[in-house]
């Protein structure tokens, strides 16, 4: 396992055994981070340290995993999740993040506004000083009309680039949408970017996650460590 690998295994399963208690339901997030709260989930299923625990999935990705790892499973319909474990590809200090680089983030945002708090977990890479940093803000974007939507998301200061799939055609989410990454560099507002990204009406949602989670358990070369929401 790579050290990067063996980080994300560190922070997920600390967090699956800081927040998750038996009874519970728990939101899925999405990403190879995530895939490490289903695996301990299921391991704390299978040796009896956790009963009668209920997983909601935000993508068919992890749903399988879970089925594979015997993780029961539970749709928003059936169950409210008490607590929602997600990876993030950037966090910043007062645990703002951004998420869907890997795809799924109209599902993750569902879930986690639904959920009695969204805690991130994630190796210590995903740490940047402001948003906006490193990586795009994904957007969902609806098909229909997809061109004007990109050009209304280029108006706020953005390269949009529709995302690719494996075979080089637009990559389709779960849900049946485009994804957009737009490269708008450091974020000095998130919260007002994310207010004008969802004020087009083809931006079915983006990766902006503003006051939404509780804390950030997160590992690396100097430790594992729990950043509390500010
Ligand atoms: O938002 C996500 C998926 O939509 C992921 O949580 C995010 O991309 C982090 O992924 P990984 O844990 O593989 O680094």
């Amino acid at each position: 396992m790579s050290e990067s690998e063996g980080f994300k295994r560190e922070a997920a399963y600390a967090a699956v055994d800081r927040y998750v208690r038996s009874g519970m339901t728990v939101g899925l997030g999405t990403g190879s981070t995530a895939v490490w709260v289903v695996r301990r989930l299921g391991e704390k299923l299978a040796s009896g340290d956790l009963k009668d625990v209920v997983g909601v999935p935000t993508s068919e990705r992890t749903a399988g995993e879970a089925r594979e790892r015997g993780v029961p499973l539970a749709t928003l319909a059936e169950a409210r999740p008490d607590v929602t474990l997600d990876g993030a590809d950037e966090i910043s200090p007062e645990v703002n993040v951004i998420k869907g680089l890997g795809g799924a983030l109209l599902r993750e945002k569902i879930v986690a506004f639904a959920s009695g708090s969204l805690v991130i977990v994630a190796d210590g890479s995903k740490l940047v000083g402001r948003l906006g940093e490193r990586t795009p803000v994904p957007v969902e974007v609806e098909r229909f009309g997809a061109d004007a939507t990109l050009k209304a998301l280029a108006a706020l200061g953005c390269e949009p680039k529709l995302r690719p799939g494996e075979d080089g055609s637009p990559f389709i989410t779960d849900g049946g949408n485009y994804t957009a990454d737009c490269y708008f560099g450091e974020i000095e507002d998130p919260a007002r970017l994310e207010a004008e990204i969802k004020s087009i009406p083809g931006a079915l949602e983006c990766g902006l996650f503003i006051g939404l989670a509780r804390a950030a358990v997160v590992s690396d070369a100097g430790g594992l460590r729990v950043l509390e929401a500010r």
